[in-house]
This record gives structure tokens, sequence and C-alpha cells, in this order.
């Protein structure tokens, strides 16, 4: 009989196993039998079977909400009684631990954790958040180890999540949140701690990265969003605290990290521009590599992400702007903290990693994005650089996407094709001094469904020319991208996998090691279900075929941003137990 081995974790106590294989039928769980896997046990064990069912049922009422209890409206997201999709449930447990029952076969080769970070809580009791990025950060992890699958969930222990759950209430500024003032003279104060940052969010919910020296680190756009967690336990081991003088309060929530790179932009709002920044691995202290000053527009574009080459960094300079005069409001205008500023124009600067010197800086058509794709360097015959080829994730110069990542609209998909659409917009940037680049579409949209965004690559071609890569795509009709896309820039075609009803997270692609060729390896995606279940699937990157997928215990929402972490010792398996043959806790 299929089962998974479990280890639960929840606000109310561990679930610890019993030290010798125990075996039970419970109708009012509609489980099949429980067993635990011997030899594996820590610890204190279960009196009963039926003491071991009650600490690992998920039921929304007796078994934590993380905060308060959950907003009527939440009650009956439970599994098997899901009001909306898995992927827009807030998560309904602090953390639990799970080997999972693997369906097909998961390379040998694979061993090391994929880490995946996103937003997994979406009210504070009665009270629900209105956008996808204000929800607080939920780290999910799957431990590859020789074929087995161990995952976990863990809430990030951030400041803005604590206050929440100790008050109660909101008590910083998300993407879209803002804590409501009693009084003129707390309002006043709160606009004062909007500049000093002490009231802006620490909640790290974007993605999830490894130093050069091991350190992993989960970020979101504010700086003081920037974590240190344990990837093995998922543990909040405490704020990253920056050493250097460069203050400045938010930055673009992906760096460049390699073994010997961080590299990130901070946006400068009083000086309109961009600090191109660096931190050595085993420091915590950025150094300024050089400096933009913005060509159109009273602040800089919104930088959530920009790409690199082997010797440059390009800054995106985009007509969706930070807006002061957005950020100090308290109810959430259409385009959040920012504006859409077409008079302002478009660039794109492109500065040398070595010397800080800006050796491009060409107007380019308007456009929208939050991801850059890569980039690289387009050599002639003599071995010149003639331009920067930059790909990203396009969204047509509409900016109507934010407003369709609302969670209303999120949940509220009936049938209507509503997603705008988006491409992979490749810019062309000279670099012989002409004023202009170019924006043109990498593919004919149509292969990949006419949705695309949250993409990755091959790492070893970061910043180098490249063919594959690989995104949420689309299956229309949709409200939001609900397939995959292996996408072959080279011969402008695309893959699908699509699972009906799923929303599918990043596609993360592993490397198989030693390989030569590009899309040589394994894409991990964590699929969320319409009726409150979830999987993980890994397909093979060569062909895009379904290799193995995996159950999870429990819904999973939307992730935004993974890593990989390669396995340097043995996952633990303390603690573990068995579940049922249905892979679900209940
Ligand atoms: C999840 C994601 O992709 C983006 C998250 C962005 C956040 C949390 C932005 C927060 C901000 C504030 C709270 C005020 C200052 C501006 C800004 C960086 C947009
Ligand atoms: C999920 C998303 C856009 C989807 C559109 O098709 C954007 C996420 C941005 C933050 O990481
Ligand atoms: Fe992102």
């Amino acid at each position: 009989m299929a089962s998974i081995q479990l280890l639960s974790f929840s606000t109310k106590g561990l679930c610890l196993l019993p030290p010798s294989p125990v075996s039970y039928e419970c109708r009012r769980h509609n489980c099949y039998s429980l067993s635990t896997s011997t030899g594996l046990s820590t610890g204190s064990m279960f009196a009963s079977s039926r003491e071991f069912m009650v600490t690992n049922t998920i039921n929304p009422r007796s078994s934590l909400p993380t905060i308060g209890p959950l907003a009527l409206e939440e009650e009956k997201n439970y599994i098997g009684e899901s009001k909306y999709h898995s992927a827009w449930t807030s998560v309904q447990q602090e953390q639990w631990r799970a080997q999972l029952v693997v369906e097909g076969e998961i390379p040998s080769w694979l061993n090391g954790t994929y880490l995946r970070n996103g937003p997994g809580v979406w009210h504070i009791h009665d009270y629900n958040f209105r956008h996808l990025f204000d929800g607080y950060a939920t780290l999910v992890a799957l431990h590859f180890d020789n074929g087995r699958l161990i995952a976990a969930r863990r809430q990030i222990e951030s400041e803005a999540y604590k206050a929440a759950k100790e008050h109660n209430k909101l008590c910083y500024r998300e993407f879209s949140e803002v804590p409501k003032a009693d009084n003129f003279f707390k309002n006043v104060s709160d606009v004062i701690s909007l500049f000093t940052g002490a009231s802006l969010t620490d909640n790290a919910n974007t993605g999830v990265v490894k130093l050069g020296d091991g350190r992993v680190l989960c970020l979101t756009e504010t700086q003081k969003g920037s974590i240190l967690i344990d990837p093995d336990s998922l543990e909040t081991l405490g704020r990253f605290e920056y050493t250097d003088k460069l203050g400045g309060l938010i930055h673009a929530a992906h760096p460049i990290v390699t073994e010997t790179d961080f590299i990130t932009l901070l946006p400068d709002l009083v000086r309109p521009g961009y600090l191109v920044v660096k931190m050595e691995p085993g420091t915590n202290e950025r150094k300024v590599v050089g400096r933009v000053d913005c060509r159109g527009g009273s602040t800089p574009g919104w930088v959530h992400s920009f790409p690199v080459t082997e010797n440059y960094v390009v800054v995106p300079e985009m007509p969706l702007r930070y807006s002061v005069k957005n950020l100090v409001k308290a109810e959430p205008t259409p385009l959040y903290k920012f504006e859409w500023c077409p008079n302002s124009k478009a660039f794109m600067h492109v500065v040398s990693k070595f010397s800080g010197k800006i050796m491009a800086s060409v107007e380019v058509p308007l456009f929208v994005t939050f991801h850059f794709i890569n980039a690289y360097e387009e050599i002639d015959d003599e071995g010149r650089l003639i331009a920067i080829i930059v790909d990203c994730c396009e969204h047509k110069a509409d900016t109507t996407i934010l407003d369709k990542l609302k969670l209303e609209n999120l949940r509220s998909f009936n049938g209507q094709d509503v997603l705008p659409d988006a491409r992979v917009g490749r810019f062309t940037i000279p670099m012989d001094g002409s004023p202009f680049g170019k924006l043109e579409s990498a593919l004919d949209p149509d292969e990949h469904g006419r949705g695309m965004d949250m993409c990755s690559i091959n790492p070893s071609h970061l910043g180098k020319k490249y063919r594959y890569a690989y995104a949420c795509g689309a299956r229309r009709p949709c409200n939001f991208p609900n397939a995959l896309t292996k996408l072959d820039l080279v011969n402008q075609k695309a893959k699908i996998w699509y699972d009906e009803g799923a929303v599918p997270s990043e596609p993360f692609f592993v490397a198989h090691p030693g390989a030569t060729e590009e899309d040589d390896g394994v894409v991990i995606s964590i699929i969320s279900e319409e009726n409150g279940g979830a999987y993980a699937v890994m397909l093979d990157g060569l062909t895009f075929e379904e290799i193995a997928r995996a159950r999870f215990p429990c819904s999973i929402p939307y992730g935004l941003h993974g890593c990989w972490v390669p396995k340097t010792k043995p996952y633990s398996l303390e603690k573990v137990c068995v579940l049922n043959k249905r892979n679900t806790m209940l």
C-alpha cells in the first residue's frame, strides 16, 4: 500500500513517532491505515493511534490558523472543502515535514534541496489582504535524496508576521496593505515612519537565494526584509544586517547571485537613479560598483529584477515608476506604490561590472516587466561587442497585470479569458553609440498561450548566449498562467505541460552534473490544485515530459521564487511517520 512518511508540526506541538509499527483504520478521517516506519523515532511517542490522528488532522478550528481564528470567509477553505483554489488559500499550519510517495522516478543524481519562497497567509483574524504580494512568507522545501523526497513547509518569522500574530492586526506596510491610523497624529507619524523605513514590512516573501558562502537568504523589495534561514529546518535565523553605510530602504527583489557574486540595484528616490552594488561572499557589506542617473521622470522606474551579462550590469529604467505620492497614501491606488509615466519614456543603461562606467544608455520602447530572463553580449566576427541582448517576461507595456494579481480577481475565475497577454520581450541594446534600442518578441507569443512569467534558465548560461528558458505559460481561457512551458529561443518554439485546473509555480531548472547539453536536467514545479490538493512535479529538461510527481499532504499556495541548495549532509528523517494511502493528512 502506498503511504507517506510524515513529520507534522503544529502550533499545538510536535507529532513524534511511535517506536514500533502501528497500523489501524480510521473511518472518520477517511484514512486507510496509518503505520510508522521503524527505527526513525527519536522522541516521545503517541499514547494511542487516536491521539496521533488528532494531532495530524488539519482542521481549521482545532488546529491552528496561524494568525488568530481564520477569517470567516476562509473557514471553509480546509482540504476537501476548499472554497478557493489552493493557490490562493492561506496555509493552515505553521509548519510540517513529510516524506512523500513518489510516482515515477526521480533521477538518483538529483540530490539537494529545492527551496521555494512565496506568500502563504493572506489574512489576520477576520481581515483579508487584497493582493497576492501581501501574503506573509512561507517556505517550501523539497529535499531530494537518492530518489526519495522529503517535503517541508514553514512560515518565515519576520517582525511583520510576528507582530500581526501578537497584536492581531496589521502592524507594517505591505505591498498594498497599510496599517490603519487611529487619528491624525498617528497618521502623520506613520508617514514619517515610512520615510525612516520603520513602518515598512520585512515580510521576505519574494525569493530565496543561496549566497556564495552558503548562507541562505530570503528577500523582498524592502532591504529590511532580508532574512537568513536554515535550509534544512527552514527555521528563521534572523535579519541579515547590511553593515555598509549605503542606506536606502528598498532594493531589487532579485539580486544576481552566483558562487562569487552578489550584485543588486538600489533605487534612489531622492536623486532619481540607481546604485549598482556588489557584496563579496562571507561579508555583509555592499560596495558601490557604479551609479546611473534616471533619464526620464522624477523617480526611478520600478526595479523588481535586472539582468547581467558576463561583463555588464543592465539597469532598466521602466516607465512604471515608484510614486512618492502613492507611497504615502493609506488606501491602495490602481497601481499601488507606482505610477505609469509613458511621457517619461523607457531606457536601458549598460554599466561595466568592473569599472562601473556607463557603456551605453539607450531609449527603448515602453515596457512592463517583473522578470528579466537573461542577457548576453553579441559579438561580431572580428570579436567586437556590437549589442547586448536582454530577454524579459514582457506584459505588452500594459500595467493591468498588477490588478489581475489582486486576490479577489485570482479567486474569482469563472471561465472567462482575462489574463492579459505577455511575451518574451527581447531588447537589442546597440553598443556603438546609437541612441535607440529595439524591443521585439523573441518568439510568437501564441506558442506559450500569450501567458509568460516566472522563468528560469540553466544557471551556467547566466549572462551568456543561451537557447532555453522555462516559464509559466497559459492555456486559455484563464485568469492566471496555468501551464508550464519550455521555450526554445533559437527555433522559436515552445513545449507545454498542462494539467486541468492546476496552477503551477515557477519551473526551476536543475542541471545534470557534468551535462554537455544546456537542457540536460530536471525542471521542478509545485502545483496547486482546485480541490485543495497540491503536488510537486519533475519534468525532464530535454523532453519536457513528466518523470515524477509527489502529492503533498495538504494544500500549498502559489509560490514565487526558489533556489537550489546542493546536498552536503543527510536529511533528517527524524520523527517521520507514515500516513494514509491518499497522501493526505485528513
Ligand atoms: C512579492 C513581490 O513580488 C513584491 C513585493 C513587493 C513589496 C513587498 C514592496 C513593498 C514596498 C513597500 C512596502 C513600500 C515601499 C515601496 C515598495 C518597495 C513597493
Ligand atoms: C506571478 C507574477 C505574474 C504573473 C503573470 O502572468 C508575477 C510575480 C512577480 C513577483 O515575483
Ligand atoms: Fe519576482
